[in-house]
């Protein structure tokens, strides 16, 4: 029997559906519309399609939406003042400085210099300890993304084994901390993991978020497993063109899991709307009103 295709691509569009009927009654009744700012250093093609999907996304949902293109060569200190800006514009209530930073810049020091209640990506130091004690935080939009995907198809994930491949604070690490946080037994695999495959096996939750094209093939799934896959990784086609495909070896896996995400039209779509959803979390707290409802973790 081959698995159920959790559709990323529909449950994004029900999500911004939420986040536009919210935004509404924000702009209606507190005469409040959330802002977002998407900050991009260089012109990394890749990186230039994601931004303009942010940014056509946010205006959709009724949101305001500002994009800074700046130069690779930008300095530290002018990237700073701009974070300053923004921390300081009651027009914007989310801060979003696309990753990876050209190699002169500390992402550190630049993460943790955005105003943490406006950090939508959840990645300041601040946020991460919250997340990390069970506070309420800003929660990283991939694995928020992943967790209401993984809510939705099981209910409750109480007592369930779950296995995050890839340890990055981006994706890993916090994917881990929100399992656990629904009581999920918990392992994290990385570059030094012994015998993968087995540890794999013995998940009914795989989380791939490797970086690496189809590594995690349907032979190393138990039967019936969840697999969910973060991956985004362009590979040539015959044709000299490219496609996306994701961490998970989609053909095989899908004929062993019980549910899989497909790549495209998986997480990344959740990745997005769950940044909306962050924004108008952030806009919500920051004016001391209820936070919006079914959209956080
Ligand atoms: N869909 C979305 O919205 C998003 C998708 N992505 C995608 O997710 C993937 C992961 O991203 P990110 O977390 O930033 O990546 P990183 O490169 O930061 O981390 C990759 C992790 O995978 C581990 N790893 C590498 N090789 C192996 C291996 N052979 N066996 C086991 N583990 C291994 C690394 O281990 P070690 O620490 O030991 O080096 C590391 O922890 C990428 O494809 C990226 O494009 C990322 C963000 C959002
Ligand atoms: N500060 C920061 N926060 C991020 O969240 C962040 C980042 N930096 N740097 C880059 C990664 C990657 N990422 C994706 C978002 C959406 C899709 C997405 O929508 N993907 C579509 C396909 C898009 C396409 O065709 O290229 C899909 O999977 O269906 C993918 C990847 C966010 N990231």
């Amino acid at each position: 029997m081959a698995a159920e295709i959790i559709d990323g691509k529909a449950f994004a569009a029900s999500v911004r559906e939420k986040v536009g009927a919210q935004v509404a009654t924000l702009v209606q009744d507190h005469g409040l519309t959330p802002g977002l700012a998407v900050v991009l250093l260089g012109d990394d093609p890749a990186s230039q399609v994601y931004v303009r999907n942010k940014g056509k996304q946010t205006r959709e949902v009724g949101m305001h939406s500002v994009e800074h293109r700046l130069p690779e060569s930008t300095s530290e200190e002018d990237l700073l003042k701009l974070i300053d800006a923004l921390n300081n514009d009651p027009a914007i209530h989310g801060i979003l400085v696309q990753l990876p930073l050209p190699e002169h810049l500390n992402s550190d020091l630049v993460i943790n210099a955005i105003d943490p209640a406006k950090d939508v990506d959840g990645f300041h130091i601040s946020n991460v300890g919250l997340l990390g004690t069970g506070q309420k935080s800003m929660v990283p939009c991939t694995p928020l993304g992943c967790l209401m995907m993984l809510r939705d198809y099981h209910g409750s994930l109480s007592g369930l084994n779950a296995v995050v491949v890839g340890r990055s604070n981006i994706v890993g690490k916090p994917m881990a901390q929100l399992l656990l946080g629904d009581s999920c037994t918990v392992t994290i695999a990385h570059s030094r993991t012994k015998d993968l495959p087995s540890v794999v096996r013995g998940a009914d939750i795989v989380i791939a978020a490797v970086g690496r094209p189809q590594m995690i093939p349907g032979a190393w799934i138990k039967p019936g497993a969840t697999v969910i896959d973060v991956g985004i990784n362009r590979i040539p086609k015959e044709d000299g063109k490219t496609r996306l495909v994701g961490d998970v070896e989609f053909d095989s896996a899908v004929e062993v899991a019980g549910a899989i995400t497909p790549v495209p039209g998986g997480v990344g779509p959740m990745t997005i709307a769950c940044l909306l959803a962050n924004t108008l979390t952030a806009c919500c707290r920051a004016n001391g009103l209820p936070e919006p409802e079914g959209l956080t973790a």
